[in-house]
């Protein structure tokens, strides 16, 4: 059960939080409109995320919707009316990506829809796995606009240009085994199994070092940002850093005396 006092937020609106062992999940909650992103449900998983983030009895994060969308995309009747003024005045989007500073290890669990918005924020997780019935699609250039939370970026890097180009362009669907098919997604699994599946490796993830969890992660999406030489440069200024930790010395020590590791996060 979700224990409240580790939180500001008692209840959501939009989200449910629980607690399962070193793991938060996180479940989008507004299955009448397929779980439409609109920026009330953003300030929210902004704000858990962050208190996630700095608390540490938790190790990983979970993401999932509904069987039946993980979400459909930015909220369209949220932005129907907005003008340019407007949105660029308000900076329209600006803080929608602030689950990329998160520091602990993000998984989604994607069943169903995962449409424009929906999709990009699944992109800004780690790791992504889908359900049998997850549908993933970019269909902006549908609604006359492009995507706009780095769908583009992402999406190019993770399955190259001419099937970015074919997903935006043409604004149609994939399923999950083509996302498989075109290393979208990690694994696809029965719809039924999917969270209980992302939960149990997400509770892997926790059971090591927070810290060194932290590092490897900030060290891969790093790659998408800089060219290789850089990149091995960062990777092993990182690894240097982990000799200042006590879990490296705790597991090098675990591996030479034949014993499991203890972990103290520091
Ligand atoms: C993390 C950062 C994210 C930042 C995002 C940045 C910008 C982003 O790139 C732009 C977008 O995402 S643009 C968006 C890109 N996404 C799209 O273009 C996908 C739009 N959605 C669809 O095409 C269809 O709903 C589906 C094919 C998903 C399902 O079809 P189906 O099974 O026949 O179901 P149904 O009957 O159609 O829907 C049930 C109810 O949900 C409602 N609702 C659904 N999506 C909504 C939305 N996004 N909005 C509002 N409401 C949405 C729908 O109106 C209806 O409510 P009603 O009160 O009863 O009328």
């Amino acid at each position: 059960m979700f224990r409240k006092s580790l939180f500001r937020f008692s209840t959501y609106n939009f989200i449910n939080v629980t607690q399962k062992g070193k793991v938060a999940l996180i479940q989008f909650n507004r299955p009448k409109a397929l779980n439409a992103l609109c920026d009330g449900l953003i300030k929210e998983l902004n704000q858990v995320t962050q208190e996630i983030d700095g608390n540490p009895e938790y190790g990983s994060i979970v993401i999932t919707g509904s069987e039946k969308a993980f979400a459909a995309g930015a909220d369209i009747k949220e932005m129907q009316d907005k003008s340019f003024p407007q949105v660029q005045n308000i900076q329209m989007l600006a803080s929608w990506e602030n689950l990329t500073n998160i520091k602990k290890p993000i998984l989604a669990a994607v069943n169903g829809y995962a449409l424009g918005g929906g999709f990009e924020l699944a992109m800004m997780c780690d790791i992504i796995y889908a359900g049998e019935n997850a549908k993933f699609g970019l269909p902006e250039i549908t609604l006359g606009t492009i995507p706009g939370c780095g769908g583009t970026q992402r999406l190019i890097r993770a399955v190259g240009k001419s099937k970015a180009m074919e997903m935006t362009l043409t604004g149609e669907f994939i399923d999950a085994q083509t996302a498989l098919s075109y290393g979208l997604v990690s694994k696809v699994v029965p719809v039924q199994n999917l969270v209980d599946e992302t939960l149990k490796v997400a509770e892997k993830i926790a059971s090591f070092s927070k810290p060194v969890a932290a590092l490897i992660k900030d060290t891969i999406n790093e790659a998408e940002n800089i060219g290789l030489r850089e990149g091995v440069k960062y990777e092993r200024k990182a690894f240097y850093s982990t000799f200042a930790t006590q879990d490296r010395k705790e597991g090098m020590s675990a591996f030479v005396e034949k014993r499991k590791p203890s972990w103290t996060d520091n």
